[in-house]
């Protein structure tokens, strides 16, 4: 009855945290599935047994209470330890026994939702107690987050409470007295304190996922460096900075040079570790308010906010003489160079498009005036040209 509330499950929840119960994703033929998710998610009744056992104990202490008051016959107490004492412990051993333990771990929680609707007649229909069981028991199969298991579960539950009133024909005693109220708060407070423990998780762990995504989604794995996609967001803030307030900015185009070459003659792997190295290289040569993104292949791009011509041509003219000076353990007679366009931002420039267009312009002319050099604007528009007359 309390069995769920620990384990909220969200698609963003690592397969490994004990939260994790989403529900299988069927393996495409282009998909082998994944070992590790399966043989997570095979474990989700070791994470159910002890709030089972727990959310089913307090549930019997509310029955319990019922029973008591009504001076039932014996039959009844045993249901009420085979169902809330002895159940929990039963589902965990034919879970843990069974080949497809997720599949049994499901079957579990529907019969939890039938023990529920059981006892709505066998307590006489209770008020308290009964819309207590009820709810918690289907809460707890929403909080699962497995499709539509709360309203598979409807069937049973109904079908339980229905086949218990026609066997037992119980008179409706709905009121609540003070001992059974006594006896139900535990199953309540116990629940929502737990609910909102596994809430509270659930939102830290989300955070901190969508943090690691963010992470990755800017940060090129081989070189360290931003993205393509959040070094044009960063590119557009510099421009955006320059058309408002003037402040210059300088876009940096960089290439290795003949890069296919060292490709065909040493193989993609030792190209991969030029693109890495020359990545690091950069990032070394540039201020922390830089901003240096893999463009894409064997081309960085860097942009200089709030920069003056002579800083930022001094920055590519170390760059170029980093790579130059860049020798990698595994290919030590291997000798780089890059080739660097420079572009001012200028009024002209309404999008970032139009700047870069610029920068490449000027890495093809480094490219044919003999490569391993940088060329671009010497000089800065003035901060008076830089503003137009239109913004
Ligand atoms: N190893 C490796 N190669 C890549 C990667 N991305 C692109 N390439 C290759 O990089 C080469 C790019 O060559 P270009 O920049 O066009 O030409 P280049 O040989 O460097 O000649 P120049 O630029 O004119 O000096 C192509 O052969 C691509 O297949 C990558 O991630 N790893």
């Amino acid at each position: 009855m309390l069995a769920r509330c620990r384990r909220l499950p969200v698609a963003a929840i690592p397969e490994n945290h004990p939260h994790h119960t989403q529900a299988p994703v069927p393996p495409s033929p282009s998909r082998p599935p994944s070992y590790a998710a399966s043989a997570t998610r095979e474990q989700t009744y070791r994470y159910i047994y002890p709030m089972r056992v727990l959310g089913m104990g307090l549930g019997g202490v509310a029955a319990g209470s019922v029973l008591l008051e009504q001076q039932v016959p014996p039959a009844y107490w045993w249901i009420l330890v085979a169902t809330c004492f002895v159940w929990p412990h039963l589902a965990y051993l034919l879970a843990r026994r069974s080949k497809e333990r997720y599949r049994a771990e499901k079957r579990n929680l529907l019969i939890d939702s039938a023990i529920a609707g059981l006892w709505v007649p066998l307590m006489h229909f209770n008020l308290l107690p009964s819309l207590v069981l009820v709810t918690v028991t289907t809460f707890d199969k929403l909080s699962t987050g497995i499709k539509r298991l709360w309203l598979h579960s409807l069937p049973g539950l109904l079908g339980a409470a229905g086949l218990a009133t026609l066997l037992t024909r119980p008179e409706p005693m709905l009121q609540s007295s003070h001992l059974v109220v006594l006896c139900t708060l535990p199953l309540i407070i116990v629940h929502t304190l737990a609910s909102s423990i596994g809430s509270y998780r659930l939102i830290r762990t989300v955070s901190r996922q969508n943090r690691q995504l963010e992470e990755l989604r800017r940060t090129d794995s081989q070189t360290g460096l931003y993205t393509r996609d959040h070094w044009q967001e960063r590119a557009d803030a510099a421009l955006r900075d320059f058309r408002a307030r003037g402040e210059p900015a300088y876009l940096l185009m960089i290439d290795i040079d003949r890069f296919k070459f060292i490709n065909d003659t040493l193989g993609h792997s030792a190209g991969d570790e030029v693109i890495s190295a020359v990545g690091h290289v950069i990032r070394d040569c540039i201020r922390a308010h830089d901003s240096a993104g893999r463009y894409g292949g064997d081309e960085f791009a860097v942009v200089c906010a709030d920069t003056q011509a002579g800083e930022a041509r001094a920055i590519a003219e170390r760059i170029r003489a980093c790579v130059q000076d860049l020798r990698l353990p595994e290919q030590p007679d291997l000798r780089l160079t890059c080739s660097i366009g420079l572009a001012a931002a200028q009024a002209r420039h309404d999008n970032l498009r139009a700047w870069m267009n610029d920068a490449d312009a000027a890495l093809y002319r480094a490219k044919n005036d003999g490569r391993n050099q940088v060329s671009g604007e010497a000089s800065p528009p003035s901060v008076n040209s830089a503003v137009p007359s239109t913004i």
